[in-house]
């Protein structure tokens, strides 16, 4: 069971500064015991709402040569594609940072979507095995230091769909899909063994759009089966970054 907190903002603009502060406390943190800091990014909303740790104090301040850049999921299309979660990304966060380009891992975006995850997880192995990336001891599964999530208005987290067989996939490391109910249909996806071997996670969610869902994962609210953001456990600490929108029914 992970350690769970709740922290609910006035505004996207107040959660967007306690998210930099964080992810700068752990970047500080991870940077001083080690020579990298494993970050996961989603695509969405999420991207935006680390527009403040392009600002001072954090841009000239944080060890970004040691940060080491994945995504959770990714759409299948080429790397200039506006659907494709790296272009988000790099338009609206890596580009501004000096990070080095060979510490952004972005998906093979010439291959299949099977090629894809496969070449992604022989990617994450090679990193494992030189260091980069830790490895649970309690399951083998690789570990990152900090996943920042989003969550769609369905309940999804990364490519993991409710009701989509893919949620229980509990061998591979990396997965694909061909029929996701949002648009693209095919993507790839970090599993949830890998989301839960992370040593932290921060679901970042704001809007009123997503009050529903966020009521059925933290409050009261009744469904008739488990959303994928209630299968979010990490091994280590989970913590949800809300707006008061997004908290308006719990
Ligand atoms: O399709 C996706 O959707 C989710 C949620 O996106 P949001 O815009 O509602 O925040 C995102 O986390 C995921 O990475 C993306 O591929």
């Amino acid at each position: 069971m992970s350690d769970k907190k709740v922290q609910v903002y006035d505004s996207e603009d107040v959660l967007a500064v306690s998210l930099a502060k964080y992810t700068s406390n752990l970047s500080q943190k991870f940077c001083k015991e080690r020579t990298s800091f494993t970050v996961v990014l989603s695509g969405g909303s999420l991207i935006k709402s680390l527009r403040k740790l392009l600002e001072p104090p954090y841009i000239d301040s944080l060890e970004w040569s040691k940060w080491h850049v994945f995504w959770v999921d990714e759409r299948v299309v080429p790397k200039d594609h506006r659907d494709s979660n790296y272009l988000l990304a790099f338009d609206g966060f890596l580009s501004k940072i000096p990070i080095p380009t060979g510490n952004v891992y972005a998906i093979n975006d010439a291959l299949s979507a099977e090629g894809a995850a496969e070449d992604y997880e022989t990617c994450i192995k090679h990193l494992v095995s030189s260091g980069i990336i830790a490895t649970s001891e309690a399951t083998g599964f690789p570990k990152f230091d900090l996943m920042l999530l989003g969550m769609g208005p369905d309940g999804h987290v990364a490519s993991l769909f409710p009701g989509h067989p893919l949620v229980k996939e509990d061998k591979k490391w990396v997965t694909f899909i061909k029929d996701s109910p949002k648009p693209p249909p095919e993507r790839i996806t970090f599993t949830f063994p890998v989301i839960n071997a992370s040593e932290h996670i921060a679901l970042v969610v704001a809007g009123a759009g997503k009050a529903g869902v966020v009521h059925t994962a933290l409050g009261d609210g009744q469904n008739s089966e488990v959303l994928p953001v209630q299968m979010v456990s990490p091994e280590g600490e989970l913590t949800w970054f809300l707006d008061k929108e997004a908290a308006s029914k719990l």
